[in-house]
């Protein structure tokens, strides 16, 4: 796809996870989840600047977070140790999704430093290697790489790609980080969900089976929740959390109940996307 280049502004989208079930846990301690992502096209943003010293240098540094540490940082280092590039980047990221929001902002950085590093350094590392590659810095990275909506297993690496039909949602995000990995470790975390077929699955089918142990945990999720089944009984959290979010029929019913939200409590309108903007590059 030769638009896109060192001047391109490179999206990095959310995504939702429409149902999630644990279904088992691994000897490691990871999870088995069967859960179906769509990205919504709410981006961070990501621009490069190409360096000849061979350094990664992120020149907008994520609050509370050190840039070695920042996943963006940590991705380009990765392509560049795989594939034995020499050449460096400047990475500035405009954030706009929340961090431990359960939308994945900081995974979606991630995929897409490696989808443009590999793209604008000709790395030529194919696809299926990429989410390989993410896997190793989150359970969340390879579905952005794999650019499709799918419904996913394993810890959520193997996918089985899904036509979505077109979707407004209304997304709130209540005022708090919620840590994945405390949410995962709770005792009171059911992981023995019977699996589904893939084929049989259906948008309305399955909660998320981590939405219990964080609303109790947050109870400013379970308030946010409260709320916004009032307007849909379907809504449920995404990921980890903190975000919840319903389905609407249109998008301007999704602004209507946007609009009626209490002073104070943040929600926004999205759209579900076909696939992720960045599917086509290194196919
Ligand atoms: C909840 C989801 O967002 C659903 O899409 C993901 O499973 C979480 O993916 P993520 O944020 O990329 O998670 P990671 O950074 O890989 O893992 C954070 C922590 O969550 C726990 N974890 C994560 C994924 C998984 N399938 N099982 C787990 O038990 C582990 O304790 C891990 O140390
Ligand atoms: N570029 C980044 N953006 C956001 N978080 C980052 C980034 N780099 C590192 N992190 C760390 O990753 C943590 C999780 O961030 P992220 O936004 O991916 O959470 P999340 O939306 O809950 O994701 P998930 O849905 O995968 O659980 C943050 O609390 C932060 O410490």
């Amino acid at each position: 796809m030769n638009e896109w280049n060192w001047h391109s502004r490179w999206p990095a989208p959310a995504k939702l996870n429409l149902f999630l079930h644990v279904v088992g846990r691994r000897a490691d301690g990871y999870h088995l989840l069967q859960t179906v992502f769509r990205f919504i096209d709410r981006c961070d943003w990501l621009r490069f600047s190409p360096r000849a010293d061979g350094s990664i240098e992120l020149a907008t540094p994520t609050p509370g977070v050190a840039p070695d540490d920042d996943l963006t940082v940590r991705a380009a280092r990765l392509l560049q140790a795989h594939t034995g590039c020499r050449q460096g980047a400047t990475i500035h990221l405009e954030k706009t999704l929340p961090m431990g929001g359960g939308l994945g902002g900081g995974s979606s950085d991630a995929a897409s430093v490696l989808l443009a590093l590999n793209h604008l350094w000709q790395t030529g590392v194919p696809r299926g290697e990429l989410e390989k590659l993410g896997l190793a810095l989150g359970a969340d990275v390879p579905v952005f790489v794999h650019g499709r909506n799918c419904f996913a297993e394993g810890v959520g690496e193997t996918f089985t790609d899904l036509d979505l039909p077109p979707a407004a949602y209304l997304i709130l995000q209540p005022p708090v980080l919620v840590p994945t990995a405390a949410i995962f470790g709770s005792p009171d975390l059911r992981r023995d969900t019977p699996a589904m077929r893939p084929a049989d699955w259906r948008p309305g089918i399955g909660g998320n089976d981590l939405e219990a142990v964080a609303c109790a945990a947050f109870p400013a999720v379970a308030s946010h929740l409260a709320w916004l089944r009032q307007h849909a009984p379907d809504a449920m959290m995404t990921g980890s959390g903190a975000c919840v979010f319903a389905a609407f029929g249109s998008e301007d019913a999704a602004a209507t109940a946007c609009a009626g939200m209490p002073e104070g409590m943040i929600g926004w309108v999205a759209n579900g996307l076909t696939q992720h903007p960045l599917a086509e590059i290194a196919r």
